[in-house]
């Protein structure tokens, strides 16, 4: 029994009813989940319309398009073609081995659970009165708002606001911390706002929305920091929470704790009081992108299958599709201080690559990051054309903790925006060496 039948459910469907397994998959919305209607295909369609200059006629039919006009007959098809018993509804555990849709209960052996993940509404005076767009809206409208205030400047706020102020809206994000991107390296939210300003978008960073107030004409938003913003349309990107509640996993003795993600083992095994149940994507909590879901089902896959996997997180990357692109993977600075590790952080800007003269674009820059007591490549961020594609060798270097030394002798095509990582690599490998020298120098006087 899978609940949930969006990236991952459908791959964990899928797999096992070709591999011979009695499968059914639950889902309430549409087969495919978030990503092909909601999220990754309409944001990416529309970003790349943007940068192609198309009026927002065209690249509504394009995203239109590519999404299959949110139909999902053609995921169901698959689901059919392999094997996989749909159940449409609302799913959730009855009693152990028994799940409940819509009223009418199933029994199953093994759960997987792969409900996904739901917008965080924040609590601010007056937002539960006013029309709130999400991300869902805002990528299967056809609106385009003449004023749009985003709330949140994460991955979600960042990328919508560069469609909307590309398309002719006029955007403000208001962003609580004092950063765009704060998970993230703080030169990537540095490049990104240089980027959003330079298109006109009004960045109020360090700012929460107070209230929120309905006008004669539009929606005037009061900030934390005095400021105020009119405007015509809210969007909601102020994060997203595991979707948790309601799914009756207390019948078999699972730790549910709202606004967190399932607990899994390093199997994707959910620790439970009676029976098989596992988790894959963004109900877990864990990586919270479409190919970290479909990892995640993978790992569940095999296992159910009875080939032990093990899932590693180390190098999953994490992309902003904006332009620039910001690329990052592995151990960012904010998560290496909390976890008390000591980097060593060695960086180039873009501009300095002859790729970046002769494409006549020199934003952006990358850094790298060495775990100083490992001597290895624990981590990496780029912001800059192109970076989600030319920085995947810097996710295999962590995920392989290929030595330095070795990844300093390796040779780039010029002139090509991937010769960046040449420079810092020497000087971590030339850095960790001496470290090492230095260290063996104590121990054997
Ligand atoms: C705007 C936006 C852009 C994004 N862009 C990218 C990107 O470019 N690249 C990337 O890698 N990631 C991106 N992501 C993240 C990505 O969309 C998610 O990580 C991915 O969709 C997670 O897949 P999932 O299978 O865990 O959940 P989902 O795709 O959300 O599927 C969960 C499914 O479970 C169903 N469900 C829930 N509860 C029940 C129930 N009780 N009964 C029956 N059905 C139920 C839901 O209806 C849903 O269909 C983006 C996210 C957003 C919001
Ligand atoms: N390209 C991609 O892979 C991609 C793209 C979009 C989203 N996603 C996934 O979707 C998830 C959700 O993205 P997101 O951007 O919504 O969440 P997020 O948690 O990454 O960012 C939310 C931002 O909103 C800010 N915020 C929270 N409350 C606020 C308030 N009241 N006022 C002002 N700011 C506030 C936070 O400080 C944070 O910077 C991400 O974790 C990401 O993994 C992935």
């Amino acid at each position: 029994m899978v609940l949930g039948g969006g990236t991952a459910g459908e791959l964990v469907a899928a797999g096992l009813a070709r591999a011979g397994r009695d499968v059914a998959l639950v889902e309430n919305r549409l087969v495919g989940g978030e990503s092909p209607y909601f999220a990754c295909v309409p944001s990416k369609s529309l970003l790349l319309s943007a940068r192609r200059g198309e009026t927002w006629e065209m690249a509504l039919a394009r995203r239109d398009e590519l999404t299959g006009r949110r139909s999902d007959d053609p995921a169901v098809a698959r689901m059919a073609e392999a094997g996989v018993t749909v159940l449409r509804g609302k799913g959730r555990v009855a009693a152990p081995g028994r799940v409940e849709v819509d009223g009418v209960e199933h029994g199953f052996a093994d759960l997987v659970v792969c409900t996904g993940s739901e917008p965080v509404v924040p609590a601010a005076d007056g937002l539960a009165d006013v029309p709130l767009w999400t991300s869902d809206e805002a990528l299967s409208v056809p609106d385009l708002p003449r004023r749009l205030v985003i709330l949140g400047g994460g991955p979600v706020g960042c990328e919508l606001a560069q469609v909307y102020a590309a398309f002719g809206s006029q955007v403000a994000v208001v962003e609580a911390s004092g950063r765009l991107l704060p998970a993230e390296a703080p030169f990537a939210g540095e490049v990104l706002a240089d980027e959003l300003r330079r298109m006109g978008v009004d960045l109020r960073l360090g700012a929460g929305l107070g209230d929120i107030e309905r006008k004669d004409t539009g929606l005037r938003l009061w900030l934390s920091d005095g400021g105020t913003l009119d405007a015509d349309r809210v969007l909601v990107a102020a994060g997203r929470r595991p979707r948790v509640e309601g799914l009756g996993l207390e019948h078999l003795g699972v730790a549910v704790a709202p606004g967190h993600g399932l607990p899994v083992d390093e199997t994707c095994r959910v620790p439970s009081a009676t029976g098989s149940v596992w988790a894959a994507g963004d109900v877990t909590g864990v990586a919270r992108t479409t190919h970290a879901a479909r990892y995640q089902a993978r790992v569940v896959l095999s296992n159910l299958l009875g080939r032990r996997r093990e899932a590693d997180y180390r190098a999953i990357p994490r992309v902003v599709y904006t332009n620039p692109t910001v690329y990052s993977v592995g151990i960012s600075p904010r998560r290496a201080a909390e976890l008390g590790i000591d980097l060593r952080t060695a960086g180039y800007d873009l501009a300095a690559t002859a790729r970046a003269a002769v494409g006549a674009d020199e934003r952006g820059r990358v850094e790298l990051y060495a775990d100083r007591a490992r001597g290895l490549l624990v981590g990496a961020a780029a912001a800059g054309l192109g970076a989600e594609e030319w920085m995947s060798e810097i996710a295999l270097a962590i995920r392989a903790e290929t030595p330095l030394s070795l990844l300093a002798d390796v040779v780039h095509a010029f002139p090509t925006y991937g010769e960046s990582v040449e420079a810092p690599l020497r000087e971590l490998a030339a850095a960790c060496a001496a470290a090492r020298d230095e260290s063996t120098r104590e121990e054997d006087p």
